[in-house]
């Protein structure tokens, strides 16, 4: 599935009026309906009071649609309109009239804070004030009323966008946001429900298919891929029956330092568990035994010195190398590091310490090899490519990081982005419970294995980031979120695979 932009959706709007002979009301009858059914399968003729606030324009369009249907079906339902002009779109007006027509009466006309209705716990309320179409900062009254929906522990549910956020711009003001428990979002998921500062406006969404025009979505650039799991299933290279393990590729993990060797055992054991042929882990010497006791499977490689890096040299010649999980910043490991890149010429993954030493030493930058994977957290990436101004400003910032150092930034998080040049990847698996010491450790072992086993770098990536993001699910399932930790999400990895198989699901259509 892709993500568009506002005015790529009103673009796919226009176009399908054209191709698919239809009236803008017909598009929005189709909308609304559908919003309608989402309602209605849950809702199951329950005389609950449903109070639908609608805008003047094409969402409170939807709005009155949706409301329409469900006083035909028998339902409590209170109408609404937020007159914050008194400009009115030509749907809203055409659909203004067809719930006069079935209602016998005209919706509530709110102009102040005076007619701001009582909303119980128990009701519902449907947000159709404001939806792509927003232009500027909810003020006054509407604001208010925001802030007052907001306030009541209703269930709201937002038609295609919460009411006060853009699709894809930064926030103006988070007191003026609908904050939705579930939102029915039209044909695409908007850019704002997977970014840190607005995705909590929309924590749950539906997409419906309204059937805007495919062949202009598919010609269109997206703002974003989301990955998901029928993404991840075409991701897959399955194993051949005469293969062997130098087939699968050796990683070499180099990591670890004294009091930091266990992310050299877990970024080794995910590499394994992700099926890598074979694992090398170089660390420092005081690491040689608690890799040989812990990770039987792993060959071990040791640095001449006891506790830090200080040389990054291999006698065998690995497929893919991931490094820097624990390693430290000590001005010996910073220039192990830096000879280690100015010749390394395989698959690499840098991660931790050594994002954090690029950070310090920026004339190391130009000594990255092409396609190498970066996989900062946000404190990482600040330090990689300095502050931003909001969600937005620090994707075009790390776009910009990506095509001058030709790499692939990973930034890690809830909805990890994969930045590839001008190409977002947006991953959809995980949970908070991943919020846990070394599981970025395990994440790195993940990719490194992937690449090993001749995925190229993108794939490896974003595939990596979701099955390291389902094994994460699944081990929540058991666990719960507290409990978990790293070593659980290595555990799962297995699951992880097998439920990429399990209950095929079906590509969304035309995307
Ligand atoms: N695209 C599709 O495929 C389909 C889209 N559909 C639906 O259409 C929706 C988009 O509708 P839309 O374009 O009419 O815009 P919408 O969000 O209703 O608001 C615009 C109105 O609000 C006003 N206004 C804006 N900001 C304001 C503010 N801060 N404070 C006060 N007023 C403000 C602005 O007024 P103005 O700036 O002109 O003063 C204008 O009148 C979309 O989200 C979806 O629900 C479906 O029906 C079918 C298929
Ligand atoms: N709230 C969350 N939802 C989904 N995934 C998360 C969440 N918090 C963390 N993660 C995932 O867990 C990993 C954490 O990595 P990182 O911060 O580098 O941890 P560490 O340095 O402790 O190994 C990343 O892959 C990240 O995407
Ligand atoms: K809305």
């Amino acid at each position: 599935m892709k993500i568009f932009s506002a005015e790529q959706l009103y673009e796919a709007d226009k176009i399908t009026l054209e191709k698919q002979q239809i009236t803008s009301a017909e598009l929005m009858e189709r909308a609304g309906e559908q919003v309608f059914q989402w309602l209605h399968q849950r809702l199951n003729a329950a005389q609950v009071p449903i109070h639908i606030f609608c805008g003047i324009g094409n969402n409170g369009g939807d709005g009155l649609v949706v409301g329409r249907l469900l006083i035909q079906h028998g339902y409590n339902v209170h109408t609404y309109v937020v007159n914050c002009s008194d400009k009115r779109s030509k749907n809203f007006l055409i659909n203004y009239d067809k719930i006069k027509n079935v209602s016998k009466k005209w919706p509530a006309l709110m102009k102040s804070e005076a007619d701001f209705p009582q909303i119980n716990s128990e009701d519902i309320i449907v947000d159709a004030i404001f939806g792509i179409g927003l232009n500027r900062c909810p003020d006054g009254w509407v604001k208010k009323l925001i802030q007052y929906l907001n306030e009541s522990n209703a269930y709201k549910l937002a038609i295609d966008i919460p009411s006060g956020l853009y699709a894809n711009m930064p926030l103006d003001n988070a007191e003026a946001v609908l904050k939705a428990n579930f939102t029915v979002t039209f044909q695409t998921p908007k850019m704002a429900f997977f970014l840190p500062e607005t995705a909590k406006f929309a924590p749950n969404f539906d997409v419906i298919d309204i059937g805007l025009d495919e062949s202009y979505l598919n010609s269109e650039e997206p703002l974003a891929q989301i990955i998901s799991k029928p993404q991840a299933q075409k991701f897959y290279k399955p194993r051949e029956k005469f293969t062997h393990k130098n087939t699968y590729g050796h990683v070499a993990i180099v990591a670890g330092s004294y009091g930091k060797m266990g992310a050299a055992v877990l970024s080794s054991t995910a590499a394994f568990r992700v099926g890598a042929g074979l694992v090398t882990a170089y660390v420092p010497k005081c690491g040689y035994q608690i890799l040989q006791n812990s990770l039987p499977e792993a060959m071990v490689v040791s640095d001449k010195n006891e506790t830090i890096l200080s040389e990054i040299k291999f006698d065998f010649e690995p497929n893919s190398i991931a490094i820097g999980m624990g390693i430290g910043k000590d001005e010996i490991t910073v220039s192990a590091l830096k000879h280690f890149l100015s010749e390394v010429k395989v698959p690499l993954i840098i991660d931790a310490d050594s994002l954090n030493i690029l950070s310090e030493n920026k004339k190391l930058l130009k000594h990255i090899p092409k396609n190498a994977v970066l996989t900062p957290h946000p404190g990482e990436l600040k330090r990689l490519i300095g502050p931003w101004k909001n969600d937005y400003d620090k994707l075009e910032k790390t776009k910009k990081f990506s095509n001058k150092h030709k790499v692939i930034v990973l930034i890690k998080g809830s909805y990890s982005i994969t930045v590839y040049g001008d190409k977002l990847y947006v991953n959809t698996s995980g949970n908070p419970g991943m919020a846990t010491a070394g599981s970025g450790d395990a994440l790195s072992g993940v990719i490194a294995g992937l690449l090993s086993q001749n995925y190229d770098p993108l794939l490896a990536t974003v595939f990596g980031v979701y099955l390291h993001g389902l094994a994460g699910d699944i081990a929540a399932q058991d666990l719960g979120y507290e409990a978990l930790m790293a070593g659980d999400i290595i555990d799962a990895i297995s699951q992880a695979y097998l439920e990429l198989f399990t209950k095929p699901e079906e590509e969304e259509k035309g995307q």
